[in-house]
């Protein structure tokens, strides 16, 4: 690289000769002036041209700007005897701000839960995340096209979607990260360790485009389908060759489980279902193969692994949360299924859902603890770089008081996910579904309130920023705008809580006086 005295940048200082100094490095903006999205007339301004801009960049932009391979290359040099001062990312590496990860991974802090082998996964998935699936995420977001064959292939390959499910027989005999945890090793807080990794690309839809629909659809078939079902679906799924997702909601019930109208009926040489129905905001529904759909029975609600056949129909449905999630509405119309692809007993069929929530809700409060971390890294940078009134807006009281706020939420959730996460660990599937319904239902309560409060919060710290979707506040408007659906998915948080409450009521003592 060049270098240049300041004194030389200061002669480029019109238009047609500009550069300036961002950072140590010298850019050469005669050209890119005519296509710059702020225009043209905040670069001729005297203190722009020719200067340090710096503060004024950092202001205005993001970093990773600058690092783009369009924008890198107007770097002509750099200022000779200087150092440049803000580094880069590298793939891979935690965080340096105060309470940009969760205290296992802070230094000086300790924790009873993670082992080596916690940590040889959270490596290699963070690497996989910042190497691939981070910019994959972020055009994937923009453009609304499936995740690319190249991240679902790698994730397969390591084996992810299978973890995802978390620990379990599906996991035998298979190579977990090339031997980073062994299969009877793994447990749910390398699950945890894995969710949390993927949330940090910050798009939410895009979270649940990577096979989400599996996470909460697959379970049943692995718990309740017959071993001929498991071996002839769940391999192609697990290679993502193939994809499943979780019928249950309906335009006429959600949380309401009993109030669901879809129906199976037996053919008259009980060979087959013949279900009629509807279903809406079904994850991944647009490109799956296999649903898991709950049905109206003649005796009550049973689960069936329907295939993509004749008379199933998926059209997306446009939300504010994700293009690119695939969430569709889903018609039924004189779909013939199988007995054998019943899951679980006939008119059995809330067992099978019940014991499928825990693990979705606490799937989600694993990701809502790490992306309130998200915000505060966001919020925690962007308050001491932009300055105000003469002083960076971390200077201000207010400010502070709500960072206070965000900080303690983000601690709080992750401190209680790590309590039940060891819970799981200690418990049979049987004893988690009696003991943890409650407790997990009031985590996800409290996680997403306590997420959407965050959500406001940074609003008002970014300002008109956290409305837009490119630039400073991208990240802050799109947690702001995806919020509403953690705090409704797996339950909507009054139903959650009464859950929990209702729970505890069988519990109490007949004998319990004040
Ligand atoms: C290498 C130098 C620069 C590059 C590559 C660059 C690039 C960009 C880009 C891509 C945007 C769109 C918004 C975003 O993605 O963040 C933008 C917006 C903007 N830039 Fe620059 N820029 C440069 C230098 C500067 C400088 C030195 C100033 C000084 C005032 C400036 C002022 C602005 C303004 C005012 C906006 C509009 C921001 C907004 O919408 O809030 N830019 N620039």
């Amino acid at each position: 690289m060049k270098q240049f005295s300041r004194q030389e940048v200061a002669n480029h200082n019109k238009r047609g000769d500009l550069w300036v100094i961002i950072d140590t490095k010298v850019y050469n903006l005669s050209k890119f002036i005519a296509i710059h999205p702020g225009g043209a007339a905040v670069l001729l301004d005297a203190e722009v041209a020719g200067q340090d801009a710096t503060e004024t960049f950092f202001g205005l932009h993001r970093h990773e700007v600058l690092l783009k391979p369009n924008y890198s290359r107007l770097q002509i040099g750099i200022i000779e005897g200087e150092e440049e001062q803000i580094k880069a990312p590298q793939p891979g590496a935690l965080s340096k701000l105060p309470y940009g990860e969760p205290p296992w991974l802070t230094e000086g802090f300790h924790s009873p839960y993670y082992n080596d082998s916690h940590r040889r996964v959270r490596e290699v998935m963070r690497l996989l995340v910042d190497n691939l699936i981070y910019e994959d995420a972020q055009a994937r977001e923009s453009d609304g096209k499936p995740v690319s064959r190249l991240v679902l292939e790698t994730l397969a390959e390591q084996e992810v979607h299978a973890m995802r499910l978390g620990p379990g027989k599906h996991l035998q005999g298979k190579k977990l990260f090339n031997g980073a945890v062994a299969p009877e090793e793994f447990d749910y807080f390398h699950e945890l360790v894995i969710t949390q990794e993927l949330v940090r690309v910050g798009s939410r839809g895009y979270g649940d485009a990577i096979m989400g629909g599996m996470v909460i659809g697959l379970p049943p078939v692995l718990n309740f389908g017959s071993e001929e079902l498991k071996a002839r679906i769940v391999p192609d799924i697990l290679a993502a060759k193939k994809f499943i997702c979780l019928a249950i909601s309906e335009p006429f019930a959600g949380s309401d489980v009993g109030g669901l109208r879809t129906t199976a009926e037996l053919s008259e040489d009980k060979k087959f279902w013949i279900v009629n129905g509807t279903k809406k905001w079904i994850t991944n529904a647009h490109f799956c193969d296999y649903f898991t759909v709950g049905c109206r029975t003649d005796g009550g609600f049973t689960v069936l692994l329907v295939e993509r056949s004749e008379g199933v129909e998926t059209k997306p449905i446009k939300t504010a949360y994700s293009a690119v999630s695939g969430t569709a509405y889903v018609t039924f119309d004189n779909v013939k299924v199988p007995v054998g692809n019943t899951l679980g007993e006939v008119d059995g069929g809330l067992i099978v859902m019940l014991s499928n929530f825990n693990h979705e809700r606490w799937v989600l409060c694993c990701s809502s603890a790490r992306s309130q971390r998200l915000v505060v890294e966001e919020v925690l940078k962007w308050t001491s770089q932009r300055k105000v009134f003469g002083k960076p807006l971390i200077e201000q009281a207010v400010v502070r008081a709500k960072i206070a706020q965000m900080i303690s939420r983000a601690e709080a959730v992750q401190t209680w996910l790590e309590h039940i996460t060891y819970q799981m660990c200690h418990m049979t599937y049987k004893q988690m579904s009696a003991n943890l319904a409650g407790p997990i239902s009031f985590l996800k309560m409290m996680s997403t309130q306590m997420a959407q409060e965050t959500a406001r919060d940074a609003v008002q710290i970014f300002g008109g920023r956290a409305i837009t979707q490119s630039g400073l506040g991208r990240f802050i408007e799109h947690y702001h705008r995806t919020i509403a659906f953690d705090a409704l998915l797996g339950g909507a948080e009054d139903v959650l809580g009464d859950l929990g409450v209702r729970q505890a009521m069988r519990h109490i003592p007949e004998t319990a006086r004040l």
